[in-house]
């Protein structure tokens, strides 16, 4: 993953504000970074752009090798699909949809005919093979947090983002998540770029990269790193 000279510049009734301002970020698969900074600094606008979710104003967006600036909106949702995984802090699963079905849902949208099994397996990998036909209503918050990281690791992506993945959790449901993300990533030794105010969490990884006012403002290796 690799962002050179990105700006992003939304239109306001205030007119246009500059919400990221020259970023220049790269990160090797293995790697692992957490985004920090104050309210508003252009944590969560910064994952948007690296997901393809909200097109750079200027600079150059690359994810496994794809520039993503000249991408059609089709194009963009392929390689999305294909090489990007998303966690949310509110885990946005399909509440008529079971753990299973939510888990596979990615695979299916990929014509993938061995979906529900590879789902199946995963979900076990998390801890969930006793909870699949459950519904996320019937899930508590940590399970329905593992069933997202299950969907949206289940394609293997090279990068995978995470918004405040613990910010839900109890602590120690939090920390259960946390070393299912980093495990999973370490495996498959994808890239894990996450945006969190937890201080522990941002030194699990082995950057953390500092944001103010739409900049990087400095970065350090973790403590634990
Ligand atoms: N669609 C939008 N249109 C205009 N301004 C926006 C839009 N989305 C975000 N902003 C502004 O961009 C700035 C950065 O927002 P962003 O959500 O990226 O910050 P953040 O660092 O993730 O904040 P927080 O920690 O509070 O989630 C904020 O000032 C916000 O008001």
């Amino acid at each position: 993953m690799a962002l050179e000279k990105v700006c992003l510049t939304l239109p306001t009734r205030a007119g246009p504000v500059s919400i990221l301002r020259d970023v220049d970020l790269k990160a090797r698969s293995g790697q692992s970074l957490a985004i920090v900074g104050p309210s508003g600094s252009g944590k969560t606008s910064l994952l948007m752009v690296m997901a393809g979710l909200e097109r750079a104003t200027s600079g150059k967006v690359s994810v496994a090798g794809h520039d993503l600036s000249g991408l059609s909106e089709d194009e963009l949702a392929l390689i999305r699909g294909a090489e990007i995984g998303i966690v949310f802090q509110s885990f946005h699963l399909v509440p008529t949809m079971t753990a299973l079905e939510n888990a596979a849902l990615p695979l299916e949208f990929a014509g993938d005919r061995d979906a529900q099994n590879t789902a199946r397996a995963l979900l076990e990998e998390v801890g969930l093979g006793h909870r699949m036909d459950h519904y996320p209503a019937q899930l508590s918050g940590g399970e329905q947090q593992r069933v997202a990281i299950a969907r949206a690791l289940s394609r293997k992506p090279k990068l995978v983002l995470a918004d405040e993945p613990t910010g839900n959790l109890d602590r120690s449901t939090g920390s259960t998540v946390v070393d299912l993300l980093f495990g999973l990533q370490q495996r498959r030794k994808s890239t894990l770029i996450l945006v969190t105010h937890d201080e522990k969490l941002a030194e699990a990884c082995d950057r953390i990269i500092y944001m103010a006012d739409g900049r990087i403002e400095r970065e350090r290796e973790a403590a634990l790193a």
